[in-house]
């Protein structure tokens, strides 16, 4: 029977134990055991809260060359019905960070035993998903000692076959906004809706009306979505709602688009405050800079994949996901790329099931380039 790679192992292993933003104790745990049993000589390692900074250092450094993993799961209940499907109740790897961090472990372990002139930092960044880790890592004193001159990502892309990338100079990435809404009113007997003001129907109405906003707020050449991905409300099928809350996410290309669109949300927001004589409050939760990739090592990149390796390399359009890589890469030049890893099911399915092949193809491929950048 042949051996199962390491690397797809390590991403199985991973995949057993997803944990949400901030509380990736296990992870963390997982990670640091692995890169403990790597040759020690001339790695450094330190730990931000659930997250890891790991230095490679180099031969004859001129500069550190960056490298960041995403590390938290999704609150999904997993449907792959995998052999290796997720132990963890209500959460799931559904965005494909046990991916992304089966492909650093790989490359540190390549680096570490073919060392490059440049020093290498690898980081392992918790709470992509929200509230979001990578600013507060970039604060951190040991990004200021250890701060990287350029700096990459990846992100899966199930709708791209293994062995393609697809990328872009300038904006990747939308802005992010979340988006929570309480509306409180007055419950009551179901048999007696004149006597209570009814937050169910309030909440249903108020989402029809933000839809408003893309269709005839923002320029149809321009482009924004809103969505919400929960509400609830209420109590029993026979008593009126007192209250309810939208859970949701705004995305814009651009900041001033951002602020349009907010001031339009509270604006119909208030509205429903009036028209069904409820109180309302809106949080805007976390939100994520834009990821811009830095122009001329993105060309340089593509042409580099195209000229040297195997990959197919697309150019892409713009997306409206959203990622807090996009305020390392405010402060650091670097870019971010998607990797091919053909699934049927996309981002955020509880049916996500990347090819793992994509993990060696992905080692390969990017420690080429980085010993290509590093000498
Ligand atoms: C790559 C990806 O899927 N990222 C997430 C980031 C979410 C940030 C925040 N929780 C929000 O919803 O605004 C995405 O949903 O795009």
């Amino acid at each position: 029977m042949s051996k199962i790679n390491p690397f797809i192992q390590i991403r199985r292993d991973l995949h057993l134990i997803p944990e949400l933003g901030f509380k990736e104790f296990k992870t963390q745990s997982y990670l640091l055991n692995y890169l403990n049993s790597l040759p020690q000589e001339y790695i450094e390692i330190k730990t931000w809260k659930t997250g890891i900074f790991v230095r490679i250092k180099g031969l004859s450094p001129s500069k550190t060359i960056g490298y960041r993993a995403d590390i938290d799961g999704l609150p999904i209940v997993e449907e792959t019905g995998l052999p290796f499907k997720s132990n963890h109740e209500n959460e799931m790897h559904a965005c494909g960070h046990d991916m992304h961090m089966s492909i650093a472990l790989g490359l540190i372990t390549h680096f570490v035993h073919n060392r490059i002139n440049d020093n290498l930092l690898f980081i392992f960044q918790p709470a992509e998903e929200g509230p979001g880790g990578a600013e507060p890592m970039l604060n951190t004193d040991i990004m200021t000692e250890w701060k990287p001159d350029m700096i990459l990502a990846l992100h899966i892309a199930p709708e791209y076959a293994v062995g393609e990338i697809a990328v872009k100079e300038g904006l990747l990435f939308a802005n992010t906004s979340e988006l929570f809404i309480d509306l409180k009113g007055k419950g009551g007997h179901a048999a007696y809706p004149h006597h209570t003001n009814d937050m169910v129907v309030a909440a249903c109405s108020l989402v029809s009306q933000l839809q408003t906003i893309i269709a005839r707020n923002v320029d149809p050449l321009d482009s924004a979505v809103i969505t919400i991905g929960k509400i609830t409300g209420g109590t029993v099928q026979n008593i009126i709602a007192e209250n309810a809350r939208l859970e949701g996410t705004i995305r814009t290309l651009s900041v001033e688009s951002m602020k349009k669109v907010k001031k339009r949300i509270e604006a119909i927001v208030h509205g429903v405050g009036v028209g069904y004589e409820c109180e309302v409050k809106i949080d805007y939760g976390s939100m994520y800079h834009q990821v811009y990739n830095e122009e001329q090592l993105t060309r340089e990149f593509m042409e580099f994949v195209r000229k040297e390796t195997n990959i197919h390399v697309i150019k892409c359009k713009e997306a409206m996901t959203g990622e807090d890589f996009g305020y390392m890469l405010e402060e650091i030049p670097g870019f971010m790329f998607w990797l091919g890893v053909q699934s049927e099911y996309g981002l955020h399915h509880a049916k996500l099931n990347p090819n793992e092949d994509a993990i060696v193809t992905a080692i390969n491929f990017i420690s080429k380039y980085i010993s290509y950048k590093g000498n």
